[in-house]
């Protein structure tokens, strides 16, 4: 029996601020982020929108496509975050809540709700858990969400790739997009290139305290501040990339007893984890490489010099072309959204086959996927006769041409919480109505509500 993804649908933020104006503002040469990493805007925020505003709009949207489907067929929604807002009350919690608004008092109430943290691969591990549970009861349906805002520190080398969305998945049997049957390659290493620990940054400075007796010193008050922004080192963590999914993928053909085939060469589209828009094409190569050991000696002196000239040769740039481009035409109008950021190559994938009517039916796509900490996972999705009837009603790609472009100075607002009114009205929408505060600092329970 075939199981994977029936549906699929989205939900973005309708603000961003253009590469260039950061650029500019940061000293940066433009070229260098535009045609280096490929970026053009960075999906930003507005103050009433989060990760779950987006995950519960990304759901009900999924359920408005589908309308045969009733609340009580949805046995488990999953949630892949890595920007959980809750050390204990999981946003899939939340996504039941808001969607009974609409939905009606208690319709989710015997679905199941959980979320899955791994970095950016937390969405894929939600998504094979609700296969894995579909497979053991094909009658039975799941949603899997993956939501996060990719937000970085101010001047940090990250802040170019920042970017927030939320794409949503149903899983069922016989499913119209991509059924999964493979086997998953995975490599898995506990490294720290990029990571969120629980960090509270104390405002008020130590008081009473003298150079000659420091231990007489009185923390009046601390404040805590939990960042929403990760510890990272850039080139490090394009080390444990490349490193994790070269090893997935070469235990990816071990589980599928393909050590004899250059499996890529079969897939269609490849579809990689993108922290930014070219990190696919940036990387790739070097599962080429392995593939093809006669093109690069890589124990000669002058390795590094021929990895870097076959990466931009003609014939890998015709492979990235083919199979890697379609992938990042979202992500360089959208930037870093975590763990729906190979979603996302998926359904930019899907729509511009659509647009260009590329005939993709019984064809298999590649997945690589990675998460920070690290971990990899490699499969293989084939494409099933309806795809193209199950994509969303508005594609991706309009929904980006109305994006209204925000002043640089509006940008640092919002990222600094500085800013309290809307940029753009809700329409249509959940909105984040009020935190509960004790006090300035201290949140508690979060409440949301549709506006029409
Ligand atoms: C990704 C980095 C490290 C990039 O770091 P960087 O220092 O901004 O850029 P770079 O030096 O690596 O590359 C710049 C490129 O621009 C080119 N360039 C230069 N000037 C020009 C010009 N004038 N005209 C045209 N091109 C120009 C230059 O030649 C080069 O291209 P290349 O030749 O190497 O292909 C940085 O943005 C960063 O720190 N990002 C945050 C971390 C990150 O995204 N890491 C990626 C791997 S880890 C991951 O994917 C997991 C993650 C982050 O999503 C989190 C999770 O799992 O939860």
């Amino acid at each position: 029996m075939k199981v994977g993804i029936d549906s699929i649908s989205f939900s973005i933020p309708k603000i961003h601020l253009p590469i260039e104006t950061l650029a500019t503002n940061r000293g940066i040469d433009p070229l260098k982020l535009i045609k280096g990493l490929g970026l053009q805007k960075m999906a930003l925020l507005d103050v009433y929108q989060d990760v779950i505003t987006m995950a519960a709009n990304a759901a009900h949207k999924l359920l408005k496509n589908n309308p045969t489907i009733a609340p009580k067929e949805i046995a488990k929604i999953y949630v892949g975050t890595e920007s959980g807002v809750d050390s204990s009350k999981p946003i899939a919690s939340y996504v039941i809540g808001l969607l009974e608004q609409i939905y009606g008092p208690r319709s989710f109430k015997n679905c199941d709700a959980v979320d899955h943290t791994f970095a950016c691969i937390g969405a894929v591990d939600a998504m094979q858990n609700a296969i894995d549970f579909v497979k053991a009861n094909p009658t039975k349906k799941a949603i899997v969400i993956a939501t996060d805002y990719a937000k970085y520190d101010l001047n940090s080398t990250g802040e170019y790739t920042q970017g927030a969305g939320s794409i949503a998945l149903l899983i069922t049997a016989n499913p119209r997009i991509l059924a999964f049957e493979s086997q998953t390659g995975v490599a898995t290493e506990s490294v720290f290139d990029f990571f969120k620990p629980r960090r509270t940054v104390s405002k008020q400075a130590i008081t009473g305290a003298t150079t000659n007796e420091p231990w007489q010193g009185v923390l009046e008050t601390e404040i805590a501040i939990f960042k929403d922004q990760p510890v990272f080192e850039g080139q490090y963590s394009n080390e444990c990339y490349i490193k994790q999914i070269r090893e997935a993928y070469q235990d990816f053909k071990a589980e599928n007893d393909l050590k004899d085939q250059k499996v890529y060469k079969n897939w269609e589209a490849i579809l990689m984890h993108l922290p930014y828009c070219y990190q696919g094409r940036r990387t790739f190569y070097e599962i080429v490489l392995d593939e093809n050991p006669e093109l690069v000696n890589r124990l000669a002196e002058d390795a590094k010099d021929q990895i870097k000239a076959f990466s931009k040769s003609e014939a890998f740039m015709q492979l990235v072309q083919t199979k890697i481009a379609p992938s990042e035409i979202a992500s360089g109008q959208i930037g870093n959204i975590y763990t729906g950021s190979i979603f996302l190559g998926l359904l930019s994938t899907l729509t511009h086959f659509a647009t260009t009517n590329k005939a993709i039916t019984g064809k298999p796509f590649g997945f690589i996927a990675y998460g920070s900490g690290a971990k990899s996972k490699v499969f293989e999705g084939i494409v099933q006769p309806n795809w193209q009837s199950a994509l969303p009603k508005q594609s991706i790609f309009d929904a980006l041409n109305l994006s209204t472009a925000i002043s640089f100075d509006a940008y640092e607002g919002l990222h600094k919480k500085e800013i309290k009114t809307a940029v753009i009205a809700p329409t249509n929408e959940f909105v984040l109505d009020f935190i509960e505060k004790e006090d300035p600092n201290l949140v508690g329970a979060r409440y949301y509500r549709f506006v029409q």
